[in-house]
């Protein structure tokens, strides 16, 4: 039964820990009986009345897996707040690369590292669905300039990926009718792939059928606009048959491709989270000169509208790679831009 009672409001702050070892990270079984027994999990555990976050993190992963973990070398990496229903947590969730020790369940559950994509949403409590992806995604996307010139994206791709370790491309050109972003995307595809990254369609959902390789789609608020209307699991029937979708059935690209989303607003946010987005970018984040009549949002702001999201989101706006630090220590996964790379 759900709990109604005056606490009701107060989400349980919790502590988890992504234990990297190179490419693999610490999974461990929660112990049935407990809240989402049997499910796999980070970590973790309850933050103690007047404890910092790092602080209950070193302590749990020591009495949960017997790890010595260095709390100067962890790094935020999403923070989500997720209602179960009978308890809502706010998942304050942390990178930790420094540790020593070789874990064990010292609670009698198995621990296991995994490769990040070896992990699979349904093995995890729902709320976990945003770190999975927030591990996936890289810490920037590459956005083009207005340009239909391959060799110019080919050169500026070459330059920027040599001072970079980890990034994707996001071929924005809206100034194009949708046949020559496709001859365009066809000729993009082949770089992106030479260079090991994801390449995302900007546009609507059906791009992904006539070049299905691509990593995914990344929706403007234009093409968000024409999505079907989309409610809620609170919904009820009769509101889907006056033609809104249930939000389990909202998300207008395949499970496996990803699902980007541009954000100008917490409400944008929100529905963006609510179709499944997989990230948001939030802009713009400083002033520029593609939107001067925007009011830019600052890294206050940004924190703020960040924390209650349910996805990933990407600084954007007037950012460069010296903003992603900036970005993951306000909550975001990052930065996404044109003018810090584009010539
Ligand atoms: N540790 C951990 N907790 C998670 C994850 N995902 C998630 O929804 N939770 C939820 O966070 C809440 C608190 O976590 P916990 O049960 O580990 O707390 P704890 O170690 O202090 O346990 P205790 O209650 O036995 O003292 C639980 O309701 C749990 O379902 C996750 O990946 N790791
Ligand atoms: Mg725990």
């Amino acid at each position: 039964m759900p709990n109604t009672g005056p606490d009701r409001a107060l989400p349980v702050h919790v502590a988890v820990g992504v234990v990297a070892d190179g490419a693999r990270v610490l999974i461990a079984r929660r112990p049935s009986g407990k809240h989402m027994g049997g499910l796999l999990e980070f970590p973790g555990g309850k933050v103690d009345p007047g404890e910092s976050v790092r602080a209950a993190l070193v302590r749990e992963l020591a009495e949960e897996v017997g790890l010595e973990a260095d709390p100067v070398g962890m790094e935020p990496l999403i923070q989500i707040e997720h209602d179960y229903g009978d308890k809502s947590v706010l998942l304050d969730v942390w990178r930790v690369r420094d540790f020593k020790g070789v874990p064990r369940g010292l609670e009698g559950q198995p621990v296991n590292w995994m490769r990040v994509e070896d992990l699979n949403d349904t093995d995890f409590p729902v709320a976990n669905r945003p770190i999975i992806r927030a591990l996936r995604l890289p810490p920037e996307w590459l956005v083009t300039g207005e340009s239909d010139d391959v060799g110019q994206i080919s050169r500026n791709l070459a330059l920027a990926l040599s001072v970079r370790s980890r990034s994707g491309l996001l071929l924005r050109q809206p100034q194009l009718a949708v046949e020559a972003y496709l001859r365009l995307a066809h000729e993009v595809l082949p770089l992106c792939k030479a260079h090991g990254i994801p390449l995302m369609l900007h546009g609507g959902p059906s791009l992904l059928q006539v070049l299905p390789e691509a990593a995914g789609i990344h929706l403007p608020q234009s093409v968000v606009r024409q999505l079907p209307d989309v409610r809620s699991a609170k919904g009820t029937p009769s509101s889907i048959q006056q033609g809104f979708v249930p939000a389990s059935e909202a998300r207008p690209v395949a499970a496996g491709k990803w699902l980007g989303v541009s954000c100008h607003s917490p409400a944008e946010l929100a529905h963006a989270a609510l179709i499944g987005a997989d990230y948001a970018t939030l802009s713009p984040l400083n002033p520029t000169s593609s939107h001067p009549e925007r009011e830019p949002l600052g890294w206050d702001s940004f924190r703020g509208w960040v924390r209650a999201a349910r996805c990933p989101v990407y600084a954007m706006g007037g950012v460069g790679l010296r903003d992603i630090p900036s970005s993951i220590g306000h909550g975001g996964q990052g930065i996404a831009g044109i003018s810090h790379w584009w010539r």
